[in-house]
C-alpha cells in the first residue's frame, strides 16, 4: 500500500526532525520549519510512529534536526528504525560530531550520511556556519569514510560567498568518492532575512557541470532533481524556489521533534500526534497518516502539478 495524494505524489518517506537545538548558527537555517526548544519524542516513540509509517506504505526515512547527532540517544534512534527493516534510512548531520559517532551510526543500521559542507576555505566556513568548525568535519568525514559507502556532500550555494567554488567542490568530492548536492536558498526561517542579499538561482551552474560531466536523469523518487555524473560521482541540482517540477515530485512529509506532522516546509503542521504517539494507539496514528496525507498539497504549482509521478 501506498498513499497517494490529490495531486498524484506518492508518500514514500517521512523526515523525522529528532531536535531543534543546534551547535552551529547558519546564517540561513531554515530549522526545518519548526519552532525552536520544543518538547522531544523518545527513540520508542518514535520507533511506534514507524510501526504506524510503514502500515501506510512508508519506507524510507530521513533523520535531521537542529543538528541530530546532538542527540545522546541518536544510536537508540537509529537501532529502533533499522529494527523495523525499512528499505532507507538516512541522516543529515553538520558532521561536528561525525568522527565520534560515524561507528556507532552504522553498526546501529544507519545506511547512509548527508554531511552539510558549504565551503571548502575555513574562514567562509566559519562566516557561513558561526563555528570554527571546518577541521572537526574534515576529520569526521574522513573518519565515516571507513563505515559508510555512501556519503553525500550538502552545499547551499550563497550569491556572493561560496558559488566560486563549484568547481572545487566536485573535484574534493571526487577524490573522496563523496556524491555532492548543490541546494537553493530557501526563504523559510533565517534564510528569510538573508534571502535577497545572497538568493542565487541554481540553474546558472548547469552549464558547468554539462561542461565537466554529463546529466543523467531525474530523480524521480524525490522531486525531480536533475542529476549529473561528473569524475566517477553522482551530482544533484536541488532547485526548489519557485519550481513547480520540484514540488510536483515531493513524495515526503515531516514528523516535527514534538510530534506534528507537517506536509509542506513551508506550511504550518496539520496535525498534532503527541497524544496519540504517547498513547501508543496504532489505528488513530494510521488514519493520522491518511488523514495528512489527503492535506498535502504542492508549494509552487504549476500546469503540471495534477500529473501523477510514476515511481
Ligand atoms: N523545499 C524543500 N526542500 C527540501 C525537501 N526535502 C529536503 N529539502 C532540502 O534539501 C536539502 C537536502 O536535504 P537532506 O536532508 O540532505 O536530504 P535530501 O537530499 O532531501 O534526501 P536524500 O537525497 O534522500 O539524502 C536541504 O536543504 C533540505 O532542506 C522538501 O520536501 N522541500
Ligand atoms: C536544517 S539542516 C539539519 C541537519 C544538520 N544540522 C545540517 O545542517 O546538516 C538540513 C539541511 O538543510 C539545509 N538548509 C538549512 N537552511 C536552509 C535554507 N534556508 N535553504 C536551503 N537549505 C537549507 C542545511 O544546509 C542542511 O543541509
Ligand atoms: S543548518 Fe544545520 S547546522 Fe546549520 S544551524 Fe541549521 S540545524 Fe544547525
Ligand atoms: S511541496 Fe513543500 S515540502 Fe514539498 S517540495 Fe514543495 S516546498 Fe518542499
Amino acid at each position: 500500500m501506498v498513499l497517494i495524494d490529490n495531486y498524484g505524489r506518492p508518500l514514500l518517506k517521512l523526515r523525522i526532525v529528532v531536535n531543534s537545538v543546534c551547535n552551529f548558527s547558519c546564517i540561513f537555517c531554515h530549522f526545518e520549519g519548526q519552532s525552536r526548544l520544543i518538547p522531544e519524542l523518545t527513540p520508542e516513540d518514535i520507533g511506534f510512529v514507524i510501526d504506524a509509517a510503514m502500515r501506510v506504505g512508508i519506507n524510507d526515512y530521513k533523520i535531521t534536526g537542529g543538528e541530530p547527532l546532538l542527540r545522546r540517544d541518536i544510536v537508540k534512534i537509529i537501532e529502533e528504525i533499522a529494527e523495523r527493516r525499512p528499505s532507507d534510512i538516512s541522516l543529515t548531520t553538520n558532521g561536528y560530531m561525525l568522527r565520534d559517532l560515524a561507528r556507532h551510526l552504522s553498526h546501529a543500521g544507519l545506511n547512509r550520511l548527508n554531511v552539510s559542507l558549504h565551503s571548502l576555505k575555513p574562514d567562509r566556513y566559519k562566516y557561513i556556519t558561526g563555528v570554527d568548525g571546518f577541521e572537526n568535519v574534515l576529520n569526521g568525514l574522513m573518519e565515516a569514510k571507513n563505515y559508510f559507502r555512501r556519503i553525500k556532500l550538502n552545499v547551499v550555494l550563497l550569491s556572493g560567498v561560496n558559488t566560486d567554488e563549484v568547481d572545487d567542490m566536485i573535484d574534493f568530492a571526487s577524490k573522496h568518492g563523496f556524491d555532492l548536492q548543490f541546494i537553493e536558498l530557501m526563504p523559510v526561517g533565517d534564510g528569510s532575512s538573508i534571502f535577497s542579499k545572497h538568493y542565487y538561482n541554481i540553474n546558472n551552474i548547469i552549464p558547468l557541470l554539462e561542461k565537466r560531466g554529463k546529466f543523467i536523469g531525474n530523480r524521480m523518487d524525490l522531486h525531480n532533481r536533475p542529476l549529473f555524473s561528473i569524475d566517477g560521482i553522482r551530482v544533484e541540482l536541488i532547485k526548489n524556489y519557485e519550481n513547480p517540477l520540484f514540488c510536483a515530485g515531493c513524495t515526503t512529509m515531516r514528523l516535527t521533534s514534538n510530534g506534528q506532522l507537517k506536509t509542506c516546509l513551508y506550511k504550518r503542521p496539520v496535525l498534532d500526534l503527541w497524544n496519540i504517539i504517547k498513547g501508543r494507539n496504532l489505528e488513530s496514528l494510521i488514519n493520522a497518516f491518511k488523514e495528512a496525507n489527503s492535506l498535502r498539497e504542492p508549494n509552487f504549482k504549476g500546469i503540471g502539478s495534477r500529473i501523477t509521478v510514476k515511481i
